[in-house]
């Protein structure tokens, strides 16, 4: 079993309740999109399977341990076996984009080899590998504060692959990309994912990648889910009733192309 929570909420230090009751059960080795309207609690969902957020109530299992019964250090070595790739990276802006993936491994590596890779890059052909992968070697030398948006976010995703946690989350990891590169990003995090039976949870915007990358679709809304099933069971009355905002005039629920729900990974 990779995670479990059980009627888990979460209330930020403004008071807001982020989420209000979460049981879930997520296997060893599936892939979930979580999708859901802006403020649903997507992010809040990712930081506590992180072990970034402590839940205000309930009880959180992830990869065998409960975190937070755990020590300090011991919740560390807990964390070095999950990966968060980020919407935005939190990169050094005059950090080399080497230096960005390698730190993957930052968790796993004794301090010693730790900094040395500060000083001199220590496995440049493995950063250079999982760039490939994503189009991007030939910025391996590049500093951070030159990159594009999509492009951080292929950084933070090949730093994720590097590192090959366990568990891998990813929040909203190609938002700032192309359609074709969002396409193609997703596909290789998938396939990294089946190869390495690494289990994987990303929270989308973008719908009909979700139903087209992720055998498993949960559905969140106001702190809560709303419906988690196959993604060939979700069904446009189900996305309406998702993304239904009252506040608006005409309210845009995405509308998906049926034929897109074949998993390809
Ligand atoms: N650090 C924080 N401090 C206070 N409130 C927060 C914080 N982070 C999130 N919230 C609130 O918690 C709720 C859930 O936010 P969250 O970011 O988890 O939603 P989301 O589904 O990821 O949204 P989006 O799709 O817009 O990124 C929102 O009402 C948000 O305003």
């Amino acid at each position: 079993m990779t995670l479990r929570l059980s009627g888990a909420r979460l209330s930020h230090g403004n008071g807001v309740h982020a989420l209000r009751g979460v049981d879930l059960h997520i296997a060893a080795g599936e892939r979930v999109a979580i999708i859901g309207p802006s403020g649903a609690g997507k992010s809040s969902l990712l930081n506590l399977l992180a072990s970034a957020l402590q839940p205000s109530s309930g009880e959180i299992q992830l990869l065998g341990e409960h975190p937070w019964q755990l020590s300090s250090r011991q919740r560390q070595r807990l964390r070095a076996r999950i990966g968060l790739i980020h919407q935005a990276p939190p990169l050094p802006a005059r950090q080399r984009v080497v230096t960005s993936v390698l730190a993957g491994k930052l968790g796993q590596w004794s301090l010693g080899k730790s900094l040395l890779n500060l000083l001199h890059p220590v496995d440049i052909p493995g950063a250079r590998r999982e760039l490939a992968k994503l189009d991007l070697a030939d910025k391996l030398f590049a500093q951070c504060q030159q990159l594009s948006g999509g492009q951080l976010q292929r950084v933070g995703i090949a730093r994720a692959l590097y590192q090959a946690p366990e568990l891998l989350l990813a929040d909203e990891p190609v938002s700032a990309m192309d359609p074709v590169l969002a396409e193609h990003t997703l596909s290789v995090l998938c396939r990294h994912a089946e190869q390495h039976g690494t289990t994987l949870v990303a929270s989308l915007h973008a719908v009909e990648l979700a139903l087209a990358h992720f055998p498993r679709i949960i559905g969140l809304r106001d702190g809560l889910i709303l419906f988690d099933r196959p993604a060939g069971e979700v069904d446009q009355a189900q996305l309406d009733a998702l993304y239904a905002n009252e506040q608006l005039l005409s309210p845009p629920a995405p509308r998906v192309t049926l034929s897109l729900q074949i998993p390809r990974c």
